[in-house]
Order: C-alpha cells, then structure tokens, then sequence
C-alpha cells in the first residue's frame, strides 16, 4: 500500500516511523511545498528518510492526518480542492469535535482514535506511552460498512492493538469528555495530571460531565457523567506523571485545542437550547490563560 502521512507531527511521525518498520511504502506531505524532498525522522536511535509528496496525488493512497482540530477544516478543503483517486481513503485522528463535522468529511474519511501517547523532541519522535486504538467510518450512514479489511491489517500491525469499531463516534465522545475532564484543569491549576487531585474539583468536574452527557444525548450518544468522572480520575492516577497536551501547549505558546473540547460543548449546548455554564467557563479561562 501507498502511505501518505500529514505533517510530522508527534503521532503522525510515530505512525510514518512504524509503517516504514512493518515494509509499507510511506511518503510524508509536509505543510508548505518549499522544503527539501526528503524528511528525517528519528525513531529509537535510527534516522529514517521519508519522500515528499503533496496533493494532487496520482495513484491510489492511504492518507493518515493525524492533525491539531484547528486545522482539519483547512486540510479537508485541500481534499477536495485535490480530490484522492479511487481506492484512497483518508485516516484522521484529533481531539475534540467540530460543528457540522459529518457534512464535511469525504466518504472514505475514517476516525482513528488513540490513547497511545507520543511527542517529538526536535526531528526524534518518542513513543511515551503504549495504548491501543479504535477505527471507524467517520460517516455516521457508513458506520455500519464492512471495515476495510486490508488497510485495518496494516494498522494494526503497524501500531497494535487496533480494534475496529461500528461505533466510533461513541469512542470519540468518550474520549473528549475525558479530555474537557482533565485537560482545562490541569492549565488553571498549571500542574500535572497527578496533582489535580490536590484541587477541589470534583463538584466542577461532575457539572462537567453532566452537560457533556446532556449534549450528547440529544446528539444520539449515550455516556454516563458519574462513570466518566470516576474514568477521568483513573486516567490521572494512571498518566500521573504526565503534564496534559493542552498545558504543554500553553507553555509552549502554542493554540490549544480547547475550542473544539469544552468550547464545543459549550456553543453546542447554546445552539441545541440550553447552556453548559461549566464548560464554558472552562472554555473562556483556558483562552485567558493561553496565548
Ligand atoms: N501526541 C499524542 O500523544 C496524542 C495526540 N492526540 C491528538 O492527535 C492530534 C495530533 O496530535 P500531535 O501529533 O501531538 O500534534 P502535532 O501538532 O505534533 O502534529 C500535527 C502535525 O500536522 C501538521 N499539519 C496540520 N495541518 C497540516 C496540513 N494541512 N498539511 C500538512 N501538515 C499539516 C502540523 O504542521 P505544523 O507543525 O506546521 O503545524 C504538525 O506537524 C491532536 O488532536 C492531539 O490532541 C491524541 C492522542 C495522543
Ligand atoms: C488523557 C490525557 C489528559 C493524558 O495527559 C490526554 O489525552 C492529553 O493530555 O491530551
């Protein structure tokens, strides 16, 4: 198979890095066109070349974008200003939601969802922490669609575990409220995730999750405020050690992805009819705080 990666970024590297490993042919599409026609990666000591190739592409193509939220609007309008040649599909992983997500994405978009955790120090990508993954069609009339049973294989041979899932967006809503559960407060209390339960935040954090499982209801999901607030508790006892992605992204001065978690709920919540009034102040404080 062809392989086309987005970017080389933290989980876009640790993919490229481990599709090259398994024999898979792997190009990488940087942002601008003006850089060299090769790209160095460095995995576990070893410097790996990857060719360049940007859109329009000519054979058919798995394109793996695993993305910031921010811009997967910008690159699914270069999608169909390029439009894929038959037998490509398009893998994107993010945190968060956006609006109108579904009338957006191609028919051969599918979600990967990911609790693996990598960063990039310089051009060498770590793979800090071991997880497993969750892939489904990212069109809700095509969740029920057989899975595509050789680009699944790679995949998960490529980076296991991988489990295919007819119900991805419920893996996804899971996996945001997770992050609006943790996330935000470990930029306000500026610590890591271990150390939130130094901070009197389980009142706040079950607000949370109530309007989290009220939107999502009424968007067709059905989640669980009490279990998701014991699942965030698990989530910092087990990364207790870690400094969030979102305060790495603060302190690097860096755009957080904080519009498309909390702030999602929160302008989600207005437009269906009601408010999300701890979302939303989560949403407005972490902008404050950021750049
Ligand atoms: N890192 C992790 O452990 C995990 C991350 N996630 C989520 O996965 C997503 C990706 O995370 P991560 O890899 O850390 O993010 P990074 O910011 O490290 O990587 C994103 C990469 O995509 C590039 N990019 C964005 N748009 C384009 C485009 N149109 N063309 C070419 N390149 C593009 C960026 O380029 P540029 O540098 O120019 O911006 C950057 O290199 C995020 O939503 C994150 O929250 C989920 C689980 C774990
Ligand atoms: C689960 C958590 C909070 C682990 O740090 C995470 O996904 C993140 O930092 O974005």
């Amino acid at each position: 198979m062809h392989w086309l990666v987005v970017g080389t970024g933290a989980v876009g590297s640790l993919m490229a890095v481990n599709l090259r490993r398994i024999g898979e042919h792997v190009s990488i599409k940087p942002r601008v066109t003006a850089t060299p026609n090769t790209i160095e990666i460095i995995h576990a000591a070893h410097n790996l070349e990857f060719g360049v190739q940007q859109f329009p592409i000519e054979q058919p193509t798995q394109i793996f974008a695993a993305i910031k939220a921010y811009d997967v609007a910008h690159f699914l309008d270069e999608l169909q200003q390029a439009p894929l040649p038959e037998g490509s599909s398009v893998i994107l992983s993010y945190n968060g939601m956006l609006e109108n997500e579904n009338s957006i994405m191609p028919a051969s978009a599918l979600h990967w969802v990911t609790t693996h955790g990598a960063y990039k120090n310089g051009k060498e990508v770590v793979h800090a922490g071991l997880g497993e993954s969750w892939l489904g069609w990212a069109r809700v009339e095509h969740a029920s669609s057989s899975r595509p049973a050789e680009l699944f294989s790679v995949l998960n041979n490529a980076l296991p575990l991988l489990n295919w899932s007819p119900a991805i967006n419920q893996r996804r809503w899971y996996k945001l409220a997770i992050n609006c559960l943790i996330n935000p407060f470990t930029v306000i209390h500026n610590c890591r995730n271990g150390e939130l339960i130094q901070h009197n935040i389980a009142d706040q954090q079950h607000q949370v999750a109530e309007e989290i499982c009220w939107l999502a209801e009424h968007q067709g999901i059905q989640l669980n405020a009490d279990n998701l607030v014991e699942s965030a508790k698990r989530v910092i006892k087990n990364t207790a050690n870690n400094y969030s992605s979102m305060l790495m992204d603060v302190r690097q001065q860096r755009r957080t992805e904080i519009d498309y978690l909390n702030g999602f709920i929160a302008r989600q919540s207005t437009a269906a009819g009601t408010e999300a009034p701890a979302n939303e102040a989560l949403w407005r404080r972490v902008l404050e705080l950021s750049v």
